[in-house]
């Protein structure tokens, strides 16, 4: 079992440390670092694991795991650079930021896998997308596969396409999470006690989930088989189409795919 790093232990290195440990990893298996020693004593607690200084984890780890904002990317590449070697593997989560950012920062050789998870990561359900630098052979691909399925579902994808998968399944949870906000408005608007509309919304989304999953069909086929003729669906559904909700969507994910690739230039730019 590999030792991992978690280098900035936020809401997605969080979800990473709670996701491992609940799939088994062995706490002792797994070291973090964080900025201020209040969030360390918190995370210690709740999940056991220890918060350490960066040259104790770039030196306990064999993965070392970059879950920082991209905005607080340099400091953190200033510090850890001259620790790392090429016997290390980089594994970064860093929205926007291409693999060549982090080679160009490393000794010669160093692999690097960029993966774009998502929260969801907590309860064993991330979908996380997965690329190789120039150096990250097909071995270190199947272990940061490995790692990331025991914690949801995984899929290989060209370095080109993680920008798209950012604003897909990235934020994805965020555009779903925002659906249930709205739908349990909706149910106080008409009256219900908030927890009974909470868990009439959730309890719809796990369902629906469940049918995507199983393969019930297109969602569009299974969008009709709730659509009755004269029905109170067709109803609801006019609302949305005049309310432009699809065209809205798409926008939503081209802007978050835009600000993927705003931060990746931002740093190419300073980086050169
Ligand atoms: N949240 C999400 O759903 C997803 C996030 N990501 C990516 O993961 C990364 C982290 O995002 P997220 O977890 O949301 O952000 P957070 O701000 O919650 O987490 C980052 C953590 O790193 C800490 N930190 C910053 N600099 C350092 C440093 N030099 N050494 C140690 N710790 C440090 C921060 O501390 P402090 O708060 O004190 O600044 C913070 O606790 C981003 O790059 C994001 O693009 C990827 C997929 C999904
Ligand atoms: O909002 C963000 O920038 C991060 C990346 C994907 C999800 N959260």
């Amino acid at each position: 079992m590999s030792t991992i790093a978690v280098l900035g232990a936020g809401k997605i290195g969080e979800s990473l440390l709670s996701g491992l440990l609940d799939a088994g990893h062995a706490p002792e298996k797994l070291v973090f670092t964080e900025r201020y020693q209040q969030r360390v004593d918190e995370l210690t607690e709740r999940y056991g694991v220890h918060g350490v200084d960066v040259p104790t984890a770039v030196e306990r780890a064999d993965v070392l795991v970059v879950s920082v904002k991209p905005q607080d990317i340099e400091p953190l590449l200033d510090e850890i650079a001259p620790l790392v070697t090429p016997e290390k593997l980089v594994v970064t989560l860093c929205a926007g930021l291409p693999t060549g950012l982090f080679e160009r920062r490393f000794a010669a050789g160093t692999p690097v896998v960029r993966v774009m998870p998502n929260t969801p990561m907590l309860v064993g359900e991330a979908m996380s997308a997965i690329s190789g630098g120039t150096h990250a052979t097909e071995a270190q691909l199947d272990t940061v596969e490995q790692l990331l399925g025991s914690v949801g579902r995984v899929v290989r994808v060209p370095e080109s396409q993680q920008d798209a998968v950012t604003a897909l399944s990235g934020s994805g949870p965020a555009y779903f999470f925002y659906l249930v906000e709205a739908m349990v408005d909706a149910g106080i608007l008409l009256g219900l006690p908030r927890s009974v509309a909470a868990e009439l919304v959730v309890q719809s989304a796990v369902g629906s989930a469940a049918m995507l999953r199983e393969g019930e069909g297109h969602p569009v086929i299974m969008r009709e088989g709730v659509t009755s003729p004269a029905g109170t669906t067709i109803s609801g559904i006019r609302e949305l189409e005049k309310h432009g909700v699809r065209a809205a969507m798409i926008d939503a994910i081209e802007a978050a795919h835009s600000r993927s690739v705003e931060l990746g230039a931002t740093h190419r730019r300073t980086d050169e």
